[in-house]
């Protein structure tokens, strides 16, 4: 028997009663972990990482509204994915399906090739972490994290040895006999993470559990995340809605927009090249320009004629992307010419905001150190034509 507890907002998930460990992820990524440092410059699991979890044709629809239309995609062992997009876009519905808190209207779920789709809850070999890490206020941090090994009659010593080797690994071994009012939110946070990490589930399921602290703690845990989760090896599912949070933490992102899937790929891929106008805006900064390619090479926009990056044939409307770090000021190449209007410091860089026209304000970048141009010059923009990115969708 295996079991489901906790509130309404809050679930943990506890592997089956049996006497077998249930550790699979933390062996198989370590050997990734080796592979990765052997070969820094080739990105993590892209060949060598076996699939942990398969998403086929799974879906979602509550009455006549389609929360997950039909998707695919395979989740590695050891990699830490995170589903990010705009709130409703389905991430939380996602998860919920991957954890089996709610039952897909089609499609099925393998984890190590194991049909789970049929699988309740408490079945699973998954643990939950929620953004209210609902820690229960009267049990001490080491109670808090023996408890659902105590639910589940494991010898008292043993127990005790695991709390203090979770406890250890997120850093709280020196205060579990506090109890958790007396804890700031990452440290609870951490305790929510040790608590599940007990059991060593093999695939880890965390949702927006940082959104709740202030960024510089969630800086810190974000950090510590990504050391656990190389430590560990475990297969972890990341929610999250915070880009920046996305980019840190992922070996690959798996951006998602009204229901479906918009793009999976590692961060840089999806930061350098963005396959959707939407990707191209919700990561990272874009300059937009839209406007229908010609056969000489250009596309033509309302503010001019515009250097394609490839050759494409002429008559396709389309966008082309520009990054701000891409745009030249006063350079060789010069397509386009606006006014400073705004001047955001930022530290290393000083961000620049361009009216081109009425409705185009490009955004520019520019170095600490570099002669600062003053709000009012006027200023000609250009880029080198292969930084461009040329959009259909
Ligand atoms: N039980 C439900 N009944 C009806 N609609 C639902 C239900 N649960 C979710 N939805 C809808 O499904 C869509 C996807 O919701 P979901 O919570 O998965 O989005 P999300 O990307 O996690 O958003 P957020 O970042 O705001 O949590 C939303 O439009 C939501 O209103």
């Amino acid at each position: 028997m295996s079991s489901a507890r906790g509130t309404a907002n809050h679930v943990e998930l506890y592997p089956g009663d049996t006497n077998e460990p249930v550790v699979t992820a933390s062996l198989a990524g370590a050997g990734q972990d080796v592979a990765r440092e052997a070969k820094l410059d080739v990105p993590p699991q892209e060949s060598l990482a076996p699939t942990k979890l398969k998403i086929e044709g799974l879906s979602k629809a509550y009455g006549d509204f389609q929360a997950l239309h039909p998707l695919d995609l395979d989740i590695r062992e050891g990699e830490l994915l995170t589903l990010l997009g705009p709130s409703g876009s389905g991430k939380t519905t996602l998860l919920q399906l991957i954890a089996g808190l709610v039952k897909p209207s089609t499609g099925k779920l393998l984890m190590d090739d194991i049909d789970q789709t049929a699988l309740p809850a408490n079945q699973r070999d998954v643990g939950v972490v929620f953004q209210n890490y609902a820690l229960f206020p009267h049990l001490t941090v080491s109670e808090n994290v023996a408890f659902p090994l105590r639910m589940r009659g494991e010898p008292r010593a043993q127990t005790l040895e695991r709390v203090k080797e979770v406890l250890e690994m997120v850093g709280m071994g020196h205060l579990g006999d506090r109890f958790p009012d007396a804890l700031s939110g990452g440290q609870q946070q951490r305790v929510a993470l040790a608590r599940c990490m007990i059991y060593r589930p093999s695939l880890i399921l965390m949702d927006e559990s940082l959104s709740a602290l202030d960024r510089k703690l969630r800086e810190t845990m974000q950090m510590e995340i990504r050391r656990l989760h190389r430590e560990t090896g475990a297969t972890i599912v990341f929610v999250t809605h915070d880009q920046e949070e996305a980019l840190a933490l992922s070996d690959r992102i798996c951006l998602m927009n009204g229901g479906r899937i918009e793009q999976v790929g590692r961060p840089e891929e999806i930061y350098e090249h963005p396959e959707s106008v939407f990707a191209a805006n919700f990561i990272g900064v874009s300059n937009l320009f839209a406007g229908k390619t010609t056969d000489r090479g250009v596309m033509e926009t309302v503010f001019g004629s515009l250097p394609l990056p490839e050759s494409i044939a002429g008559g396709i409307e389309g966008t082309l992307v520009v990054r701000p770090e891409h745009i030249a000021l006063n350079g060789d190449d010069r397509y386009l010419e606006g006014e400073v209007v705004e001047r955001v410091y930022a530290g290393a860089e000083t961000r620049l905001l361009i009216q081109v026209a009425p409705e185009l304000v490009v955004t520019a970048r520019q170095a600490a150190g570099a002669s600062m141009l003053e709000i009012g010059s006027r200023v000609g923009l250009g880029w080198a034509a292969e930084n461009a990115r040329f959009l259909t969708r």
